[in-house]
């Protein structure tokens, strides 16, 4: 495996086998890698909407071309059709329905049955002579990586998956279950604007980068019209030469509980990074008070405590959870488990059902609490600041009529321009990804609309 790469380098690391360390000093949004996938697979909400080969959605303009024989792959082009063809579609396009209605793929759970579809289509790319012999003879260099990676007990028998006889000869039960070990700890999900599309594997990033809740990189995925889905590891603040590199497994807004649960039932490990040991040692945060006017005073508290430090302009992004360490225990009771998702659904329910004075003043709290448990420019925090910027903008033009306490205002195009200064910062830190259009485009229009306004 060639892993002589300009940003990283591969050593020994005493529990996780190895790991990833920069090279040199990355400056904050540059892509430290560029990773092909071996093989990806659309999940089920998103076949025939997309591109199999690369992922471009179909539209009037651009309709997608089934495939006659199986009638259950759609592609955008010619190309994309003899590309897939080629990589596994030849062996697959027989026996592909047989598979997926076969009794034993549907016991499986949606997870195992993403599992199971990646594999079907890993086994021509590592034998494409069907010469089972394991390991295999003269392997790609991105299959050599994916035979290289952690195996791991998938927990699933292999008598539980349907029979994988695509070739001329069936495959042997020993060397499916040698590559089936390598799912599960290895395979990403793949998202356009921080919504997940498909599931991937990409050997060299998961042969490189371990996991950090408080990660100094996040992986975006480039659909590009005709090409395969290319993963970049974007770093989210300045690294310096020597640190080791790491991206989220988990999210890391997610209860300490259930990340380590997650973690360890996934990938076999215990995460001692640093907001997992600070978490550990605060222990559990007791429940948010009853009483509503105690609750919005901490609310109150929270958002003068975090959201100055969401401004990005000269702020050194931290590279330990300085927020979380400094929060007055006081405001502990708003990290307990119960109240983040209780007030992320407030805000998407006021946000669609039109009350923008709540649903300002609820994500204006859930911004405060992202600033304190994402790590700096997590992108989750500019995908928020936007959709407050966009309620903001919203609540102008209907002039909505919200009351006056101190945290529940309608929005003001001051609070959208402050919002649009967030999102521009982390999200553009990010970069462009996934599907056309998306964040960046938005806000574009979002800030004409108010430069208009501006002017008018
Ligand atoms: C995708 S691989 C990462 C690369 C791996 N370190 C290697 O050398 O091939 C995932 C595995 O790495 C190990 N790992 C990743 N992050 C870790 C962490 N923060 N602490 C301990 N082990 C970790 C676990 O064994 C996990 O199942």
């Amino acid at each position: 495996m060639d892993l002589s790469l300009r940003y990283v380098r591969l050593e020994t690391h005493p529990t996780a086998r190895s790991r990833a360390r920069a090279t040199c000093d990355i400056p904050a949004g540059r892509c430290v890698l560029a990773v092909e996938p071996l093989t990806t697979s659309l999940i089920p909400e998103e076949k025939g909407r997309r591109c199999d080969a690369c992922h471009v959605i179909g539209s009037k303009f651009k309709q997608l071309l089934k495939c006659s024989r199986c009638a259950s792959f759609w592609y955008c082009s010619p190309q994309c059709q003899e590309r897939q063809w080629k990589e596994h579609h030849r062996k697959l396009c027989r026996s592909y329905n047989r598979f997926i209605s076969h009794s034993n793929f549907q016991a499986l759970a949606a997870a195992q049955r993403v599992d199971a579809i990646l594999l079907a289509q890993v086994i021509p790319l590592v034998f494409p002579d069907d010469n089972f012999t394991w390991p295999p003879a003269d392997p790609s260099p991105s299959v050599g990586t994916f035979i290289d990676l952690i195996a791991k007990d998938t927990g699933l028998p292999i008598d539980m998956l349907p029979p994988l006889n695509f070739g001329k000869k069936n495959v042997p039960r020993d060397i499916v279950s040698s590559l089936f070990s390598r799912f599960g700890n290895n395979n990403f999900l793949l998202h356009s604007h921080l919504t997940s599309y498909a599931h991937g594997v990409y050997p060299l990033s998961s042969r490189l980068f371990n996991h950090s809740c408080w990660p100094n990189c996040a992986t975006r995925y480039i659909i590009k019209s005709g090409a395969p889905v290319m993963m970049e590891i974007v770093a989210l603040r300045d690294i310096t030469e020597g640190e080791e590199i790491t991206i989220p497994y988990a999210d890391p807004a997610l209860p300490y509980d259930i990340r380590q649960t997650a973690l360890q039932m996934n990938y076999g490990f215990t995460c001692t990074c640093a907001l997992c040991t600070l978490q550990r040692d605060i222990g559990q945060f007791p429940p948010p008070p009853v009483n509503q006017e105690e609750r919005s005073r901490l609310e109150y508290e929270i958002c003068t405590f975090a959201l100055p430090s969401t401004r990005p302009a000269g702020v050194p992004a931290a590279s330990t959870p300085e927020l979380l360490t400094k929060l007055p225990r006081t405001l502990y009771p708003l990290l307990n488990s119960t109240y983040l998702p209780d007030i992320s659904e407030q805000f998407s329910k006021a946000s669609h059902e039109g009350q923008y004075s709540t649903a300002l003043s609820v994500g204006r709290t859930l911004l405060a609490l992202y600033t304190v448990l994402y790590p700096p420019n997590f992108p989750q925090i500019g995908m928020h600041a936007l959709e407050l910027a966009k309620t903001a903008w919203n609540s102008v033009v209907t002039q909505d009529e919200g009351s006056s306490s101190p945290v529940d205002q309608p929005g003001t195009k001051k609070d959208a321009r402050l919002y649009l200064i967030i999102a521009r910062g982390i999200l553009e830190n990010f970069g462009p990804e996934g599907d056309e259009g998306g964040p960046l485009e938005e806000i574009r229009v979002l800030q004409e609309l108010l430069d208009e306004a501006e002017r008018t």
